[in-house]
This record gives structure tokens, sequence and C-alpha cells, in this order.
């Protein structure tokens, strides 16, 4: 099964940002990991519209929305309008999942849930069949550049078993402390998509950085 590479642009140069956007979309990559932090489900605080919109003007890639924000279903057009492919959602963000998945895709994006390391797997056991991709956080959410926490295998497992029978093409993504040394180990338990951060941008390749973990050897 082919996975998706998104690098996250919280880890790229925002004094550059464009050549960092071009960077991406030069590279292996397929996605561009977009992380809106509102300072209120998350303690940071990252960027907002015009950003997100500037980025889309440059990229060649999908947008890879993730919503770190209370109240997501109040900025879901605004997000589509600024150029979001997928929108993802956390799960202890929303009051009525259900509704706020059915608006993503009536917006015509790809709907997505994020959990954070302590939401069990089997929360989305009556929403699975709606949802186009569930991203497992391997970090608690909020910033770039933390240590992987490996709990996240066995979650990626549980959720490729709860979703084997109603939908099989989920598509799984880990976001955080993904790079070169658990790739394989995250591929093999069953995740299709891996966001990276530190690991792109703050290598001396970062082309390569990208290639690595579209093409990684396999251990
Ligand atoms: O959602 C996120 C943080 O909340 C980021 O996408 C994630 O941290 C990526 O950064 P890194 O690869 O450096 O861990
Ligand atoms: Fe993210």
């Amino acid at each position: 099964m082919n996975h998706f590479i998104a690098p996250s642009i919280l880890a790229a140069d925002f004094a550059n940002l464009q050549r960092d956007i071009e960077m991406i979309n030069q590279s292996d990559a397929d996605w561009i990991h977009v992380d809106i932090m509102d300072g209120m489900f998350v303690p940071n605080i990252s960027f907002g519209f015009p950003v997100v919109k500037a980025v889309a003007k440059h990229a060649k890639k999908p947008l890879d929305v993730h919503l770190m924000i209370v109240e997501p279903d109040r900025y879901l057009q605004q997000f589509k309008e600024a150029g979001a492919a997928s929108i993802t959602v956390h799960l202890e963000a929303c009051k009525h999942l259900h509704r706020t998945v059915q608006a993503i895709k009536e917006l015509g994006c790809k709907a997505s849930v994020a959990l954070n390391p302590h939401t069990p797997v089997a929360s989305l056991v009556d929403i699975i069949g709606d949802l186009d991709m569930v991203l497992i956080m391997s970090v608690n959410p909020g910033f770039g550049g933390q240590k992987f926490i490996t709990n996240t295998y066995k979650k990626i497992k549980e959720l490729r078993m709860l979703a084997s029978a109603e939908n099989p093409d989920l598509i799984i993504e880990i976001d955080g402390g993904v790079d070169q040394s658990n790739v394989n180990n995250l591929l093999n338990a069953g995740a299709n998509a891996l966001v990276a951060g530190n690991s792109v941008f703050s290598a001396a390749d970062q082309l390569n950085a990208i290639k690595q973990l579209k093409n990684p050897l396999k251990s």
C-alpha cells in the first residue's frame, strides 16, 4: 500500500514561507500539512486564514488542514475557502462530531478526525464508516519537535482492525515525532499517511529527508 507524506509547515521558516512551499512543491511529498492552533484547545497559537490563503496561492499539493481549535464548526467554510482539501477536527473539541463530519463533507473536503494520545480508538466505532481519514496524534498536540509516543503503534493496529469491515480504505495519518527511525514501524503497523515537521525542516537536505520518508529503506 502506497503511503502519503505531509510535511508540516509549522516547522517551516515563516519569514521564508514561499521558499519552503516551493521546496515541498519540488519534493516527493503528497500533501502540505497546515497546523491551526487557537491557544484554547492547545496551549499555543500558530497562524490563521491570511497565512493559509498565502500558502494555498503557492502550493501545488493539497492542503491537509489540522484544526487544533475549539468549536471548529464555526470556521469550516472559511478554511475551505482558504484552500483546504482535507479538514481534520479533534474528537475532543467536538460536541456533535457526526454533524461536524457531515458539514466537512458537504463543503467538498475530505473529512478527518484526530485523536489525542489519551483518546481511545474505540471512541470512533460509531462514525468510522463516515470518515476519509483518522489522524492519530503521536505527541500531545500544540508543539512541533516533541518525542514520539510509542503507544501509537498499538492504536494504529486497533484502528486498522476497527476499520477493516466498514472502511477498509480509511487513511490512517500519524502526526508528531515522525522521522526515519520510526517510519517503517508506523507503516508496518498499518499507517498510510505521515506528517513530518521537525525531521524535514531541520534536515540539511530537506528534499532528501522527504524522499527517505516516502521511500524508506526496509528494516
Ligand atoms: O500537529 C502538530 C503538533 O500539534 C504537528 O503537525 C506535529 O507536531 C508535527 O511536528 P513534528 O514532526 O516536529 O513533531
Ligand atoms: Fe498536525
